[in-house]
């Protein structure tokens, strides 16, 4: 086969491009105040769809709130926002949820494949799968994320990472456009930090599935991340890493000196305890 000329084929992808120019997360002008307090407003960022986006920003600085709107779960104040073109509503298929991890009970009498299988329609309205077509979409996102082989044990036996990779296939057991993680790889070690982080970029690559990625630690998911969305006290950035985890940009948003040294392929922020929010020192390492 011959190689299309580069002329050609930029004029191709352009056309790909415009054939498909629907963003997977879509948020206009998009404000979210409670009570007295913004959290944040004139929030307008588009996703693509296959995008890797991390969330970073000390606590209470409305990550989470973040995911609960494109969850239907929070209503925005001020804007719009829509997934795959159309407005969110709670229990949306489109969407994979992987909440913040907490362990499960070792007596929980539920095995590996039934947690997954929760996430084929558990909460959701509509029409349940046929138990065969469940059946199989149970199995393929076990596979997906490895975890076949303990598929029939009971998941409080399981380890925290092994629990984890379930997580990741109960999100992923709809076959959503959209991947929203909140801060997934937290109390894992990091040989478990960076094979999750890992199953998250390759299902991204293989489905064009957008990540929305909420962490306190950017550096396991640097190499993957497209652009960071910086929170702090009502105030944002977005851009890609180099141009939001920088000493100015993060001084700017934190009111106060922050400095952002790379070490190798890791980043590490120093800032005070108040500033820098999620250390038990004054010295914090990689705050996202
Ligand atoms: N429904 C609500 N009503 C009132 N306040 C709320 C509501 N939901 C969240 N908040 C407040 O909004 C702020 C942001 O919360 P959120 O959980 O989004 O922060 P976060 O950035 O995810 O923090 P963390 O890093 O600690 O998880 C918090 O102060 C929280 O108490």
């Amino acid at each position: 086969m011959t190689e299309r000329p580069a002329v050609q084929r930029l004029a191709n992808d352009h056309a790909l491009a415009a054939s498909n120019p629907t963003p997977a997360v879509h948020l206009r002008d998009a404000g979210l105040t409670f009570g007295d307090r913004t959290l944040w407003d004139h929030l307008s960022l588009d996703i693509a769809p296959g995008e890797f986006v991390a969330v970073l920003g000390p606590n209470g600085a409305g990550k989470t709130s973040l995911l609960r709107v494109l969850l239907g779960m929070q209503k925005l104040t001020t804007g719009s926002v829509t997934v795959d073109g159309r407005p969110v509503n709670r229990g949306s298929r489109r969407i994979g949820y992987v909440p913040q991890q907490r362990n499960f009970d070792p007596t929980l009498p539920v095995r590996a494949r039934d947690l997954v299988s929760f996430g084929v329609d558990g909460h959701r309205w509509g029409i349940p799968l046929p138990s065969r077509s469940r059946t199989a979409a149970v199995n393929r996102a076990l596979a997906q994320v490895g975890a076949t082989r303990y598929a029939d044990a009971p998941v409080g036996m399981l380890s925290g990472g092994e629990q984890q990779r379930l997580r990741i296939a109960q999100a992923l057991v709809t076959d959503p456009s959209v991947l929203l993680c909140d801060e997934p790889l937290l109390s894992l070690d990091l040989a478990h930090q960076q094979a999750v982080a890992d199953l998250i970029d390759k299902r991204r690559k293989e489905f064009d599935t957008a990540v929305v990625f909420v962490t306190h630690e950017i550096n396991p998911i640097l190499p993957m991340v497209d652009r960071v969305l910086y929170l702090v006290d009502g105030r944002f950035r977005i851009g890609a890493p180099d141009e939001v985890m920088t000493s100015s940009v993060l001084s700017e948003l934190y009111g106060a000196p922050i400095d952002v040294l790379h070490a190798g392929d890791q980043i590490v922020v120093l800032g005070t305890d108040h500033h820098a929010h999620h250390g038990e020192h004054d010295v914090v390492k990689a705050i996202p």
